[in-house]
């Protein structure tokens, strides 16, 4: 019965309601600045302000707003399911120690980026670590988990397979996006590296197959792309990455989604779940799909206002009600 969905539909319809209240990144962020300055000439606060922001759309906010590293004095936490797991979790302080393909590393530094961030110092060697280990990671907005995934998929592709190797789902359309704009930018020296976005607007054609080794794409689209156009082979997949976990079960449907499409996914494949906040349901969600984790956590610090006051934003009665939305999180 449950085959009779059409998820692709499903999601894009959760897609395009988004969409109405958050139409593209740029006016997102140009309306949110028009608010603030009406807002402020009439002496009134986001505070009083009667609409409600989703956590999609806090979190999209946030993404909006912060444009560069965010730096974090707090330790970070290495946990493990398996105390039988064979990996010694290390850290780096340079990108060469993590012996990149060359053309990769390039990549990096073309993005200006001289040392890993906090979260990267742990979480990148064992994202890269063989053989493969399944990682939870939580750390806050801005700290370089977009970029660390997408470095550890990247070096996961295998360039002589033209299929899908890599996935990558996001909860949102912009999220995917960007996500693979920043994915481009890193593989820009790696031209054989090809990504295909499994997002609205994109169609394939029943009995085609994909060619792309990493495909990043909200849940709905890639369920219908997998299961119902078979374009592309969930087992032959290596690294199967869920961003944004709180937004994903935040959001109606993606859940089950990612559920099924986990399902379908070999045992050997690598599994990583990426996210701001893990408060009980999603911890429980993400360990569903994330087989003997091993969880690196970066402590909450003095979140977004401080550091987005250093982009020169004012801090709002917006912000802070987006920051508002955060949920009491296990750490
Ligand atoms: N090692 C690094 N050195 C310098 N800048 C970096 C580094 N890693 C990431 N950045 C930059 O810092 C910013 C935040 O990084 P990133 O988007 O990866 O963080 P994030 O934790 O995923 O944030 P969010 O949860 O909001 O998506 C980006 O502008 C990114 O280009």
């Amino acid at each position: 019965m449950s085959q009779k969905i059409d998820w692709a539909k499903f999601a894009d319809e959760q897609e395009k309601v988004l969409h109405q209240k958050v139409p593209t990144l740029e006016s997102f962020n140009m309306i949110s600045q028009i608010n603030i300055q009406s807002n402020e000439a009439n002496g009134k606060d986001f505070e009083d302000a009667p609409e409600q922001f989703s956590v999609a759309e806090a979190t999209l906010l946030r993404k909006v707003l912060r444009k560069g590293l965010m730096d974090s004095k707090n330790d970070i936490k290495v946990q493990r399911d398996n105390p039988n797991s064979p990996l010694r979790v290390c850290s780096v302080k340079t990108f060469e120690a993590l012996h990149l393909n060359p053309n990769l590393l390039k990549g990096v530094y073309d993005m200006g980026f001289n040392a890993p961030s906090k979260i990267q110092e742990t979480a990148l060697p064992a994202l890269l670590a063989n053989p493969p280990q399944n990682l939870i990671v939580q750390s806050q907005s801005g700290t370089g988990k977009t970029a660390a995934f997408i470095l550890a998929m990247l070096s996961r592709v295998d360039v002589s397979k033209k299929y899908p190797q890599v996935l990558c789902l996001s909860p949102t359309y912009e999220v995917a996006i960007e996500t693979g704009e920043v994915a481009a930018h890193m593989a820009k020296f790696c031209p054989e590296i090809e990504i295909k976005y499994a997002v609205r607007g994109e169609e394939v054609s029943r009995g085609s197959r994909l060619t792309e080794q990493l495909i990043i794409g909200t849940p709905g689209k890639v369920l219908d792309w997998a299961l119902k156009f078979q374009v592309f082979d969930l087992k032959k997949l290596t690294v199967f990455m869920l961003d944004e976990a709180d937004v994903m079960i935040a959001t109606s449907g993606h859940q089950d989604q990612c559920i099924r499409i986990h399902k379908k996914l070999s045992p050997s494949c690598q599994v990583m779940s990426f996210s701001i906040t893990y408060d009980l349901k999603c911890m429980e969600f993400a360990e569903v799909l994330v087989p003997d984790p091993i969880i690196i956590s970066l402590k909450k610090g003095e979140e977004s206002l401080d550091n987005i006051q250093r982009q020169g934003i004012p801090p709002t009665g917006l912000l802070k009600r987006c920051q508002k939305k955060a949920t009491p999180s296990l750490f």
